[in-house]
C-alpha cells in the first residue's frame, strides 16, 4: 500500500501569502517521523490544518491514525474509517511480556515506585489467569498483604483501577484485539472517536494504551504511519506526562511512526515535544504564556512574534529546518 516513498515527496498544508506569486506550503514526507506539532488558541483551525495534512498524507498511501478527543474527525474527513473504541477495545494485559507490559501500564496510569512494584508480584504470580483488567482488579483485592506497604499500595492501586474494570469501560480492554491501523487505507485515515469515552480520565488510559500498544508493536516492524494526537496536552502535559511518549518523540531512528501533535496551549507541553518537532505550524496565538513560548522555540523575530496575536482563522506561519526563517501561509 506503501507508495509515498520517492525522495523529495511531499503534500501541500496550503499557499503561502506575502509572496508574489503565491507559492506552495509543503511538508516533506520525509520529515513525517520526526514529528508535527500544530498550536493555536480554540477557534484558529488547529483541527482542520490537520485534518487537511492527515487525509493527503493518507493518500500517498501511508496509513494515518486519529486520535480524537472530541469527536469532531467525521465531519473534518468524510473520507476516514470512524472507529467506536468500545468495539475496538485494547489490550490491557500481554502475559507474553510481562516485564514491559507492568512498565507500561505504570506509564499509562502513572503509578508510584511501589504500586509498580507490586504491579509486577502480582502480574508474575499470576501470569496467565490475568486476561482482563476486572480479573487484575480481583486478584489485587485477594492478594495477601505480608507488610504494611503492600495494604496501602494494593488499596490506592485498586483505586486507580477500580473505574477501569467497571461497566462500561471494562469493555475497552481486553486480550484479544487487533489494532485500528489494520482498518486505514489510502485516502481513509482511520479515526478512533474517543469523545465516546465519557470518563475524561478513562478517555486519555484508552489513547494512551492505544499508543503504547501501536508504537510497541511497530518497533522491528518499523512500518511507516502517521498519528494525530489531538488536545495533546492530555498525554504530553507538564503536569503529568506519559513517560514513553515523550520518550519516543526524541527517537526517531527506532521506529518510523510521525506523531502530529495538536494542542491550544504550548505552554502546557513538556519540553520535549517543542525541542523534537521538525515541522511547527503556528495558528494565531493569543495568550502572554504561549506568545513567549512559540517565539522562543522558533527563535522569532519581534517582527514576526507582534503578528502571532492577529492572525486569521487558518492562517499560519510554518516552520520547517529546510526553511531559513518561518514563512506565512493560508492552509487549504
Ligand atoms: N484554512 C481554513 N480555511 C477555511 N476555513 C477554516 C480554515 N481553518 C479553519 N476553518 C474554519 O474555522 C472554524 C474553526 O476551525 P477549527 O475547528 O479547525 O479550529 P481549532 O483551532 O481546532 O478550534 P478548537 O481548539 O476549538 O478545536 C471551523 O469552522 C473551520 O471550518
Amino acid at each position: 500500500m506503501e507508495s509515498g516513498n520517492q525522495v523529495g515527496d511531499y503534500v501541500v498544508v496550503g499557499w503561502t501569502i506575502n509572496t508574489v506569486p503565491r507559492l506552495e506550503a509543503r511538508l516533506p514526507l520525509n520529515l513525517l517521523n520526526r514529528h508535527i506539532l500544530i498550536v493555536g488558541a480554540t477557534g484558529t483551525g488547529k483541527s482542520y490544518t490537520a485534518s487537511r495534512i492527515a487525509w493527503r498524507v493518507s493518500l500517498k498511501g501511508i496509513p494515518v491514525i486519529i486520535l480524537d478527543w472530541h469527536g469532531e474527525y467525521g465531519d473534518l474527513v468524510a473520507e476516514g474509517v470512524r472507529l467506536n473504541p468500545f468495539e475496538n477495545p485494547v489490550e490491557f494485559l500481554s502475559t507474553s511480556d510481562p516485564r514491559s507490559d507492568v512498565e507500561v501500564i505504570s506509564d499509562v496510569l502513572g503509578l508510584t515506585p511501589p504500586q509498580e512494584y507490586l504491579l509486577w508480584r502480582i502480574i508474575s504470580e499470576k501470569g496467565s489467569k490475568l486476561e482482563s483488567v476486572e480479573s487484575l482488579a480481583r486478584a489485587l483485592e485477594a492478594y495477601y498483604d505480608d507488610a504494611s506497604w503492600v495494604r496501602e499500595t494494593r488499596l490506592s492501586l485498586h483505586r486507580k483501577l477500580k473505574i477501569l474494570a467497571s461497566n462500561p469501560y471494562a469493555r475497552l480492554f481486553n486480550s484479544n484485539s487487533r489494532l485500528p491501523v489494520d482498518a486505514a487505507e489510502p485516502g481513509k485515515p482511520v479515526i478512533v472517536d474517543l469523545s465516546l469515552i465519557r470518563n475524561v480520565n478513562v478517555r486519555r488510559i484508552y489513547g494512551t494504551m492505544l499508543l503504547a500498544r501501536l508504537v510497541n508493536m511497530n518497533y522491528g516492524l518499523r512500518k511507516r504511519y502517521l498519528i494525530l494526537v489531538e488536545e495533546a496536552q492530555n498525554y504530553l502535559g507538564r503536569e503529568n506526562p506519559v513517560g514513553f511518549l515523550a520518550r519516543m518523540m526524541g527517537e526517531i531512528r527506532k521506529n518510523n511512526i510521525g506523531f502530529c501533535v495538536i494542542t491550544q496551549s504550548p505552554s502546557l507541553i513538556v519540553d520535549q515535544v517543542l525541542v523534537n518537532t521538525n515541522t511547527k505550524i503556528i495558528h494565531s496565538v493569543k495568550s502572554n504564556m504561549d506568545l513567549e513560548v512559540v517565539s522562543r522555540s522558533l527563535f522569532l523575530d519581534q517582527e514576526t512574534a507582534r503578528i502571532l496575536p492577529y492572525m486569521d482563522v487558518g492562517e499560519a506561519l510554518l516552520f520547517n529546518p529546510s526553511l531559513k526563517k518561518p514563512v506565512l501561509i493560508r492552509v487549504e
